[in-house]
């Protein structure tokens, strides 16, 4: 497995694998990786010639008071899992190569990232949607791996690949869980052994409100009362949003069907953690 730590490098070796006829598979990340990221990888590996991880903490999607310098990194760990899963490279680059002086251009996509996280973290999506659009200028893949984890996220970029007509596949890839159902994230490392304990009120409330929707109840007034519920009485989770929208156009919903995504931010103590699921969907 080789580490690529500068856009050029990077550039260059993908312009020469396809020219060799070689097809790329690539997982962007912000590193300190764990098996929800490995998943992505595995799937990567099995569709594409040259498995591509890139991992950078991106400063643009961080807002002023957000925790872009405590982020979790930890590049030799990642090194051995991205190896693990059967990556060929790291692509690592350093933030003054992808924002050198004088950068200025940015991808917005303007309706789908209205609610939720880009209501409740203005200029979160921009940021996304601009680096990943230089991840997929730089490393030129023909299949990009994103998790459902961050479902808006996976729906800006579908977005932005539809609408600027960007030659590549997107595949979505189902949320992994810890073994007592706490979605895995890097800012799980941020949590207390208490706070991960009361961390479980996410999961815990999809379940409550998968298991009310699956014994017929559609009303969202009533779904979101049991998930509220749920999670206010734990102590330091504050609600973020939590929101029953439609899953194709994240336009909010009333009445819920097989479709509707429930969505969570949920603030334990300092760390902010999402979780969601779509209520007829098997998980
Ligand atoms: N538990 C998970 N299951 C599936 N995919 C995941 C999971 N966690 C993260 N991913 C995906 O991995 C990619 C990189 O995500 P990122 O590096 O932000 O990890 P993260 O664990 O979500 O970190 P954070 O704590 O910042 O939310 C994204 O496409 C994200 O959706
Ligand atoms: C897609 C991404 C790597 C862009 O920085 C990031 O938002 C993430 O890790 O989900
Ligand atoms: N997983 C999305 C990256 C972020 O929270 O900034």
């Amino acid at each position: 497995m080789r580490i690529i730590d500068s856009v050029a490098d990077m550039q260059a070796f993908s312009r020469n694998a396809r020219r060799s006829g070689k097809t790329i598979a690539l997982v962007p990340t912000m590193g300190y990786l764990h098996d929800g990221h490995a998943s992505l990888m595995r799937e990567g590996r099995t569709r594409a010639d040259i498995l591509v991880v890139s991992i950078f903490v991106n400063p643009t999607q961080f807002g002023p008071s957000e925790d872009f310098t405590t982020y979790p990194r930890d590049l030799e760990r990642d090194r051995q899992v991205a190896a693990a899963a059967g990556a060929d490279v790291i692509f690592a680059p350093r933030a003054d190569d992808m924002y050198p002086a004088g950068f200025q251009t940015y991808v917005d996509v303007e309706k789908v990232t209205l609610p939720l996280c880009g209501a409740s973290r203005p200029g979160h999506f921009r940021g996304v949607t601009t680096v990943v659009a230089k991840l997929f200028n730089i490393v030129m893949p023909h299949t990009a791996f994103f998790g459902k984890k961050d479902f808006q996220q996976l729906a800006v970029i579908r977005r932005m690949v539809a609408d600027l007509n960007m030659d590549l596949s997107i595949v979505g890839m189902p949320i992994i869980r810890e073994p007592d159902g706490l979605a895995m994230s890097s800012r799980n490392a941020y949590l207390g052994p208490q706070e991960r304990t009361n961390a479980l009120c996410l999961n815990r409330s999809l379940a409550a409100a998968r298991n009310l929707f699956t014994h017929g109840e559609r009303s969202v007034a009533r779904l979101r009362e049991k998930v509220l519920r749920i999670i206010t009485e734990v102590p330091g989770a504050a609600i973020d949003y939590a929101d029953f929208r439609d899953s194709e156009t994240l336009e909010a919903v009333e009445t819920a069907n097989e479709k509707t995504l429930l969505a969570l931010a949920v603030k334990m103590g300092t760390t902010r953690l999402i979780d969601n699921c779509v209520l007829g969907e098997e998980q």
